[in-house]
């Protein structure tokens, strides 16, 4: 557990960019710093592994100061992902992730074949390693920037917007990625964001800062959603909060209906189309029972003929929901 005992940051100009905090940031699992710009969010970041000194109060890891560790040795226990991903320029893609583990005394051999590994756990096409960052996607780069991080092997990942200067899909894509990634590795990651969605989305508990750096709300994200603390919370989380809230509902309780005639179907059973006049019209999103309840919604919605599939892992259609009954189970 990370913990933030009444810290306070004030800069020599006399900005306060945190102020007073105190929070728990839980071991194994993701916390997201969300709030608008300024508020102090890479502030309280990098307090952490200390390549900021905090004025006052108390920064703990495992109940240990960590103004009491070695600042190198710390550091090297937290891996931290930037915003272009800081990758050298000068080396290659799999000598960037390689840097660590040499760094620890690793053979150059053995560093490379670990740099491999973690860069197919990070999803990089392993064609891409000897080539240099710039011949890189912003995406591809990010994935190298995470898999760099994860070098170490660190306890805890500190990651100050690392998916902010890519385009929605690789973005969407990063987002899932790293939840993939988690679901495996379980570190402690401190996630900076300015996207409440993205914090929504990521995060296992969520801190609001207000400018001025004081912390307006720690939550799980469906407890902010369903519980703002103030009117500040509520206009940060936006207007459509009862629609995100779909998100943490699992769609494995609809009533499903069977699968109709009139969608054609692959010979695994896969949906193709839904017949209509001699045309085949798209399916919109399909969803699985796993996903939640904004899913099945989207693929009510994006539905050419308002029926929203539900396939199985396989991609077998399993039956479909229609407005109707989508209704039902929405209404309080
Ligand atoms: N070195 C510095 N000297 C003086 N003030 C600073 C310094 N670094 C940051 N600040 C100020 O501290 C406040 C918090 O900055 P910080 O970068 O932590 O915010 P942030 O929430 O991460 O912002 P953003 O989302 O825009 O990146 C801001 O008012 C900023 O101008």
């Amino acid at each position: 557990m990370i913990e933030f005992e009444d810290v306070t940051k004030q800069y020599p100009d006399g900005t306060v960019a945190v102020d007073q905090l105190s929070l728990r940031i839980p071991s194994n699992e993701i916390t997201v710093f969300v709030g608008p710009s300024g508020c102090g969010k890479t502030t309280s970041l990098r307090m952490i592994n200390r390549t900021i000194e905090r004025s006052s109060g108390r920064i703990s890891i495992d109940g240990e100061d960590i103004n009491d560790k070695d600042p190198v040795a710390l550091r090297r226990g937290i891996g931290y992902v930037i915003q272009h991903a800081g990758l050298f320029p000068h080396k290659t893609v799999v000598d960037n992730v390689a840097t660590v583990p040499k760094l620890l005394g690793w053979d150059k051999k053995k560093s490379r074949s670990v740099a491999m590994e973690l860069l197919e756990r990070v999803g990089l096409d392993l064609k891409l390693a000897e080539r240099y960052p710039a011949q890189l996607s912003g995406g591809q780069q990010q994935r190298v920037g995470v898999a760099r991080a994860l070098a170490a092997d660190p306890l805890i990942m500190l990651m100050d917007e690392p998916f902010s200067a890519v385009d929605p899909i690789v973005r969407h894509q990063l987002q899932e990625e790293l939840l993939r990634l988690q679901r495996d590795i379980g570190k402690t990651i401190v996630f900076v964001t300015h996207d409440i969605d993205e914090a929504i989305k990521l995060g296992d508990n969520v801190a609001v800062l207000r400018v001025g750096g004081k912390l307006a709300q720690f939550d799980p994200p469906k407890e902010l959603l369903a519980n703002p603390t103030d009117d500040f919370v509520e206009s940060f989380i936006g207007q459509d909060r009862g629609y995100r809230k779909l998100t943490f509902l699992k769609a494995d309780q609809l009533p499903l209906g069977p699968v109709p005639a009139e969608l054609s179907l692959g010979d695994n059973g896969e949906p193709l189309g839904w017949q209509s006049n001699g045309e085949l019209l798209p399916i919109g999103a399909a969803f699985q029972t796993g996903d939640s309840l904004r899913a099945a919604m989207d693929a009510v919605l994006t539905s050419p003929v308002g029926q929203g599939i539900c396939v199985d892992e396989a991609g077998k259609a399993v039956g479909v929901i229609d407005y109707t009954a989508l209704a039902g189970v929405l209404r309080p």
